[in-house]
């Protein structure tokens, strides 16, 4: 995955402190100043109030930003949100209805100098592929086709920081699944931070670089997507879909099997797909329900996705049942749910050597 540890200048510093009534949010956060950050939480749990603070759309005194080497607020500085370069995408798509697709996105385009022009017309429309669309009215589009507009002429303003929040919740299922791969390309193609604020574990799983979660306004956790997934004190972990997110290197495909062959720095792994190309970067999820473990690498089971790895904690799982287990596999972290009768038959603890077998590997291209 391509978060880095923050350094000096690509960095997001986000601090705000803010109060209403009853709730109130307290975040500290030292973002990577690229890639795509998922603000994940329940409902009410502060992600667009925290959204909107970091737009300035609300002014809250005492707080701080500054964003890749430029400070947005600090002290009396405020810069407005007009001033701030920036695009803002909304759950729903807020297009001028009585202007064409192509109008629309002129209205995304600030006069800017060459030098600061980061994504040009040609190349929002391609990204997103809305090419021809540029004639219709927005009431001729579809939901998805209607947001993939919407995040074009966001784009076209060549924001320093892109905003999301909940960019897909009003679609069904199918548009969802079409967006998607527009927005995987966003974050391999342009270098553009993205904050992201959704409540679906998938949207994560698939666009997340790095992860902050929110819980009642307190920053529950902030981290690297697949460190954080694999921590097991948190929420995300006590779910019957706890699981983690891998970036696998495409090493091969096997035609007779249908297999495709990805290494990761634990191991390989094969999964029911075509051939890509090889040394392509693609993620693929494993779930904790999917894992089993055993003290031996056991042949003479089907499950054909087996890497040692070490025991490196064990918790409470999602029932009394149940166990889960935190494994290291060549420095990449694996969960492995499993009975407590099993954990003690095994006699599973920190430091014990184990094969995990994967049952099942989703890939998340
Ligand atoms: N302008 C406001 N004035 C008063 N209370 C507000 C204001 N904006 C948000 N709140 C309250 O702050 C809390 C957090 O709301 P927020 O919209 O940030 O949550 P969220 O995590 O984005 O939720 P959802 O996933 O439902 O959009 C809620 O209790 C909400 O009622």
């Amino acid at each position: 995955m391509a978060t880095e540890m923050p350094n000096d200048d690509q960095a997001i510093r986000a601090r705000f402190h803010i109060v209403y009534g009853e709730f109130s949010l307290a975040a500290d956060l030292t973002l990577p100043g690229r890639g795509v950050t998922a603000l994940f939480g329940h409902s009410g749990s502060g992600k667009t109030t925290l959204l909107r603070a970091i737009a300035g759309l609300e002014r809250h005194p005492g707080a701080y930003l500054e964003v890749n080497g430029e400070v947005w607020q600090d002290g009396e500085r405020f810069l407005p949100t007009h001033r701030r370069p920036l695009g803002y995408v909304f759950q729903e798509a807020s297009l001028f209805p009585h202007l064409s697709v192509e109008a629309n996105l002129d209205f995304g385009r600030k006069r800017l100098a060459a030098a600061e022009r980061r994504v040009d017309l040609a190349q929002a429309v391609e990204l997103l592929g809305i090419g021809h669309l540029l004639a219709r009215r927005p009431d001729k589009l579809s939901g998805g086709e209607r947001q993939r507009v919407a995040i074009a002429r966001a784009l076209l303003a060549s924001p320093r920081l892109l905003l999301m929040d909940e960019p897909l919740a009003a679609l069904d299922g199918k548009r969802k699944a079409e967006i998607l791969p527009y927005l995987t390309r966003l974050r391999e193609e342009l270098d553009i931070p993205v904050l992201y604020v959704t409540h679906s574990p998938d949207e994560v799983a698939r666009l997340a670089d790095h992860l902050v979660l929110l819980d009642n306004g307190q920053v529950a956790a902030s981290g690297h997507l697949a460190e954080t997934l694999a921590r097991l004190d948190l929420p995300t972990a006590v779910s019957d879909d706890a699981g983690v997110v891998v970036e696998g290197l495409v090493a091969g495909h096997d035609a007779a099997y249908h297999l495709l062959a990805l290494d990761f720095p634990g191991g390989r792994v094969q999964v029911a797909h075509g051939p890509e190309s090889p040394g392509k970067r693609l993620r693929f999820q494993v779930r904790a329900r999917d894992v089993s473990l055993s003290l031996s690498e056991r042949d003479d089971s089907s499950i054909l996705n087996r890497v040692p790895a070490t025991v490196a904690a064990i918790a409470d799982a999602d029932t009394p049942a149940h166990v889960l287990v935190r494994l290291e596999a060549g420095g990449t972290p694996l969960l492995a749910r499993i009975t407590r009768r099993s954990r003690d038959q095994l006699q599973l603890q920190p430091g014990k050597s184990v094969w995990a077998q994967i049952k099942a590997v989703a890939l998340l291209a």
